[in-house]
């Protein structure tokens, strides 16, 4: 079958034996190419150091393929198809003599080079270099790098640096997979599409929001990498803040890359900044402890494997968030993140004001404000409550609320909801930067996060604990609970 698209590329996948290259790039270029979105005679080279071959590779790869892909959308004949499309190079990264075998893969006559790089950040820099000296730079290169850049603003500099010294801004696509998501996509939809919300969207009718992403996995084997970074530098400086400036950004002037992400910039460098006084009211860090996840009985985070046990990294965070402008002055944005929460859950809550003059019953005053329910996953979709009259003749004019109710999968029948990565790769196939984020977004979020890292460091505070399966330390409920609000519950 002919593909739909012309982009041929030639895809370059550093890292490509690792974990997200096997867990998540892989598989979204299989769904890609059984999409029929592969262009004809693109091509990918899997590059890493592990001695194996071409052979060795396809077939690892059908094995994980058909591990990692859903049954009913493991297609064989498609996988061994598109596998035919996989060639393998042996390198090492910083053996610069060893890119020269890159660039004679290359078809440069007919395709789009792509460079993935699915490695530690540190290689960024070296494997930049390394392609210029082999020549292996031009400029219908993109170049996609992974989350996070660098630990700090600083360092995050120095990789932007030496990222910059080989590409152009433009041909740079730094991933946030957040922002692949088709209901983080939604947000711009439902905030610039629907001017029944557009022109709701502010001080003067909303009163809160709420942004909370919860995990119920803890961390995975990746206690090496995660310890270094807690769920501040792996959750809140990327994920959390990209959600934040999608719900509280000016209307973009159109869908282009640089017109959101300038708005975005500006929802960042209005955060205010979180100083030692404020801390206690506006952030809680925790830890978890032993405790249950899914009915069974799980580790604590210092009992994880390879666990170093005096170890005070945060793996839950809360925080009141205030934005100085005219828009959001005086809205709070409470957002939170943690892993061993109940449940996996991604949502967020705009709480609107009440109306000016309340004339029910005094008694259901408290369930007089609307909430537009916005859930990212899972059960993607959203809910706006409403007010109504209580239905009977013995009810008089008592209120209740209830939602105005839009689930994806069944009011669109269904439709397969494609995964982040998958949304990603076929975005850099065709050269869109709307979904990457620009690097002054990067550092403003370091600016602000390393602030509340300082804060915590100075402080000395160890994070509080709590249990597996909860909802995270008790102070996060005392922060929102303090301005006389409570986290949502759908009840
Ligand atoms: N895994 C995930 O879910 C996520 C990962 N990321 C980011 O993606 C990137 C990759 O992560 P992940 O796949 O987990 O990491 P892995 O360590 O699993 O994979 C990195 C790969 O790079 C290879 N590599 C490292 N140095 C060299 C070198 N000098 N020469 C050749 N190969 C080298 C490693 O080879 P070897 O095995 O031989 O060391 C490994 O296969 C990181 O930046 C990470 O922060 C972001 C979000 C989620
Ligand atoms: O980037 C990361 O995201 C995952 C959570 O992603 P999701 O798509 O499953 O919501 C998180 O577990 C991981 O620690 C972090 O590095």
């Amino acid at each position: 079958m002919v593909s739909k698209v012309d982009t041929r590329c030639d895809l370059m996948l550093f890292g490509a034996l690792g974990d997200l290259a096997q867990r998540k790039l892989f598989p979204a270029l299989y769904q890609l190419a059984r999409a029929n979105l592969l262009a004809e005679g693109s091509r990918i080279l899997a590059i890493a150091r592990t001695e194996t071959d071409t052979a060795g590779v396809r077939e690892q790869l059908l094995d994980r393929l058909q591990q990692v892909i859903r049954p009913d959308e493991f297609d064989r004949s498609v996988a061994e198809a598109f596998l035919q499309r996989v060639e393998y190079q042996l390198l090492d990264f910083n053996d610069p003599d060893g890119f020269s075998a890159l660039n004679n893969w290359r078809d440069s006559a007919h395709n789009e080079l792509i460079v993935y790089m699915a490695t530690p950040p540190a290689m960024y820099g070296v494997i930049a270099r390394n392609l210029r000296t082999a020549g292996c730079c031009t400029d219908r290169t993109r170049v996609v790098v992974e989350k996070p850049i660098g630990h700090d603003l600083e360092s995050s500099k120095v990789i932007n640096d030496e990222l910059g010294e080989v590409y152009r801004e433009n041909q740079l696509f730094r991933i946030d997979h957040y922002l692949g998501k088709e209901t983080v996509q939604n947000l711009i939809a439902l905030r610039f599409a629907n001017n029944l919300f557009a022109s709701q969207w502010d001080q003067n009718h909303i009163s809160h929001v709420e942004i909370t992403v919860a995990e119920a996995v803890g961390i995975e084997g990746r206690w090496g990498y995660f310890d270094k970074a807690g769920q501040i530098r792996d959750m809140i400086q990327n994920h959390l803040l990209q959600l934040l400036c999608l719900i509280a950004m000016d209307p973009p002037s159109d869908l282009s890359a640089d017109s959101i992400r300038d708005e975005k910039v500006k929802v960042l460098k209005a955060l205010r900044e979180i100083t030692p006084d404020m801390m206690e009211r506006y952030v809680v860090r925790g830890q978890y402890t032993a405790g249950t996840s899914g009915g069974q009985p799980v580790p604590g985070y210092l009992e994880e494997e390879g666990a170093n046990r005096g170890s005070e990294t945060e793996t839950f965070v809360a925080l009141k968030v205030e934005i100085d402008n005219w828009r959001w002055s005086g809205v709070p944005f409470y957002i939170r993140t943690g892993k061993r929460l109940p449940e996996k859950l991604s949502q967020i809550i705009i709480h609107f004001k009440p109306a000016p003059h309340y004339i029910f019953d005094p008694d259901q005053k408290h369930l007089a404000n609307n909430k537009l329910i916005i859930r990212l996953q899972p059960d993607e979709g959203m809910a706006l409550k409403i007010l109504t009259k209580d239905q009977g003749l013995d009810k008089g004019m008592r209120l209740r609320q209830g939602p105005l109710e839009l689930t994806f999968s069944e009011t669109f029948d269904a439709e397969r909801i494609p995964d982040a990565y998958e949304r990603l790769l076929w975005e850099v196939m065709k050269g869109n930067q709307y979904l990457f984020v620009r690097r002054d977004e990067v550092e403003h979020a370091w600016r602000w996060v390393d602030r509340v890292i300082r804060n915590w460091h100075d402080s000395g505070e160890p994070p509080k604990r709590y249990a597996a399966g909860t909802w995270g330390p008790v102070a996060s409920i005392a922060m929102i609970t303090r301005d006389g609000r409570s986290w949502y519950e759908d009840v």
